[in-house]
């Protein structure tokens, strides 16, 4: 349990990842690119391996930082952060006229924003740039997409499927996750292919752990 801003703690999980095989095109802002290059060492000797995670009573400070011009991303220990809000309204404007537009199951991708585009618990994720395309209103999808209903989820498939299609992830493989389960969402390749000309990939996110309350 972290306390951010305001008076209610909230369950917020942060990790801290360092990966040895971290390319140099990872890397979105360019300081952040000059600083792993030149503590490379460093981050090498490390080498960490997530075994588990677990709950914790302790109370830390969170520090939040807006990149600008980059629709409120960071990078934290190397890894990518940030929020990418996906059921909201701003007020734009298109040919001149002054619009609100709701982004339900839609993120922003105005010319240069960053954004994510998840797949499931067991298929990875993509970092997106947006490509400012009007003819979507400069959006783009928040994620793979169900391609089932959490109801026919649960009645098709099993714990047990559900650890087969999350293997390596460090994740629940309980029933009361099988909603969730890779399968009952589309083939995120297959979606990120068919919005080539709404935002293009910066960078394909593997699993390494996934955290659900
Ligand atoms: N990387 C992960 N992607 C996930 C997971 N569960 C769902 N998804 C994908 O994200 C979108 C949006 O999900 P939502 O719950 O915010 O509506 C969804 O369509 C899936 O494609 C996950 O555990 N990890
Ligand atoms: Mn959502």
């Amino acid at each position: 349990m972290r306390t951010g801003f305001g008076t209610v703690d909230t369950p917020i999980f942060v990790m801290g990842l360092s990966r040895t095989d971290l390319t140099q095109e990872f890397f979105i802002h360019d300081e952040h690119r000059a600083r792993w290059e030149a503590n490379r060492d460093a981050v090498e000797r490390r080498g960490w391996t997530v075994r588990a995670v677990r709950a914790t009573d302790e109370i830390e400070e969170v520090f939040c930082a807006v990149v600008e011009d980059s629709h409120s991303f960071a990078l934290d220990g190397n890894i990518l952060t940030g929020n990418c809000h996906h059921n909201y309204v701003a007020e734009e404007t298109y040919d001149g006229v002054d619009l609100l537009v709701t982004r339900k199951g839609a993120i922003r991708a105005g010319s240069g924003d960053l954004g994510i585009i998840p797949g499931s618990m067991g298929t990875g994720s993509y970092i997106v740039r947006g490509l400012g395309n009007t003819a979507s209103f400069e959006s783009a999808s928040h994620g793979a997409g169900r391609r089932m209903s959490r109801t026919k989820a649960r009645k098709t498939f099993t714990a047990a499927d559900l650890a087969a299609q999350t293997a390596g992830v460090e994740c629940r493989k309980d029933t009361g996750v099988v909603d969730e389960i890779p399968a009952a969402y589309k083939d995120i390749e297959t979606v990120i292919k068919a919005q080539t000309d709404l935002v293009e990939v910066v960078a394909h996110l593997k699993q390494v752990v996934c955290v659900k309350g």
